[in-house]
C-alpha cells in the first residue's frame, strides 16, 4: 500500500480547537515576505520533470483550475518549460465574468495560482498556496486569451517562493496581470485531514495509479 494511502487509512483528524489555535498564532505572526531571502536557494527541477514543452494535464479532473470535469471551471493547460517554469493558457468564458463582458479578478487570480502551483509538480514537491499577491495592469475580456507564465524564484525551508505573469494579444503582449506568491511545503496527511471525506474516498477508489497520486499531488 503506498504511504500516501497508509496516511488516509491511520489518519487523525484535527479537532477543532486545534485548528483554531493553529489560526490564531498563525494570524499573530508577521506576514511572510514575496521575495525570496538573501541565501534562499535556487529552486531546482526535478530529474524526473515531464521534460520542456511537455504538457501536464489536469492533476485533478475536479480541479476548479484545471479538470475538465469542471464545466464553469478554467480548464487551464499547463506545459512544462526549462528549468523551474511553466507557461500556460486560459480562455475567459462567459461564467468568469465580473464587470460585464470583463473577466473576474478572482478568477485571473485563479489562474495565476494554478498556472504557480503546477512549479511544485517540477519539483516534485507537495506544496499549498500560502501567499498570493495580484497586481491586475489591465482589463482582460471574455473571449481573451491569457497567456500565462511562472518561474520558482527561490526555496527557504518549507517555502517556495515564485512569480508569474499573464499576457494577453500574444505570448509576447501586454501584461494584463502578474502575481508573487509563496507556497508552502505539505505532507499529504495535509490533504488527507482537511479534506472531505467523499471526494477523498472517491479519488482513492480511482484505479488509475497516476490518477489517484496526482489527486493528491503526489508523484506516485
Ligand atoms: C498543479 C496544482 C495547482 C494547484 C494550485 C492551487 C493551489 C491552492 O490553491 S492550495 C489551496 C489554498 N491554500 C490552502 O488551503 C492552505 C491553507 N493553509 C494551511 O493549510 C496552513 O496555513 C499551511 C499548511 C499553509 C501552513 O501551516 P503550517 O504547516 O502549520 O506552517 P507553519 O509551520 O506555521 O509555517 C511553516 C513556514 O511557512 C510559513 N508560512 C506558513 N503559512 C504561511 C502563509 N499562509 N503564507 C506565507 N508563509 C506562510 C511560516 O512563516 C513558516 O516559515 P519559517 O519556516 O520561515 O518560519
Amino acid at each position: 500500500m503506498a504511504a500516501w494511502c497508509q496516511a488516509w487509512h491511520g489518519r487523525d483528524r484535527p479537532s477543532d480547537s486545534a485548528v483554531r489555535s493553529a489560526h490564531v498564532s498563525a494570524a499573530e505572526r508577521p506576514r511572510t515576505s514575496m521575495t525570496p531571502p538573501p541565501g534562499a536557494a535556487i529552486p531546482a527541477r526535478h530529474p524526473d520533470a515531464p521534460a520542456p514543452g511537455e504538457t501536464l494535464g489536469a492533476h485533478y479532473e475536479q480541479c476548479f483550475g484545471c479538470g475538465a470535469g469542471q464545466p464553469y471551471g478554467l480548464q487551464l493547460e499547463a506545459r512544462a518549460g526549462e528549468g523551474v517554469t511553466v507557461s500556460a493558457e486560459f480562455t475567459v468564458k462567459e461564467a468568469h465574468q465580473g464587470a460585464p463582458g470583463l473577466a473576474h479578478g478572482g478568477v485571473l487570480t485563479t489562474a495565476l495560482d494554478e498556472t504557480l502551483g503546477s512549479l511544485n509538480w517540477l519539483m516534485h514537491v507537495i506544496a499549498v498556496t500560502g501567499r498570493l499577491e495580484t497586481d491586475f495592469v489591465r482589463p482582460v475580456p471574455v473571449g481573451t486569451t491569457l497567456h500565462l507564465d511562472a518561474r520558482a524564484t527561490g526555496r527557504e525551508g518549507r517555502k517556495i517562493y515564485c512569480s508569474g505573469t499573464g499576457r494577453i494579444g500574444g505570448p509576447d503582449g501586454e501584461v494584463a496581470v502578474r502575481a508573487d506568491a509563496v507556497f508552502i511545503e505539505v505532507k499529504v496527511e495535509h490533504f488527507i485531514n482537511n479534506g472531505r471525506e467523499e471526494e477523498i474516498k472517491a479519488a482513492m477508489a480511482d484505479p488509475d495509479q497516476v490518477r489517484r497520486a496526482r489527486a493528491f499531488e503526489v508523484n506516485p
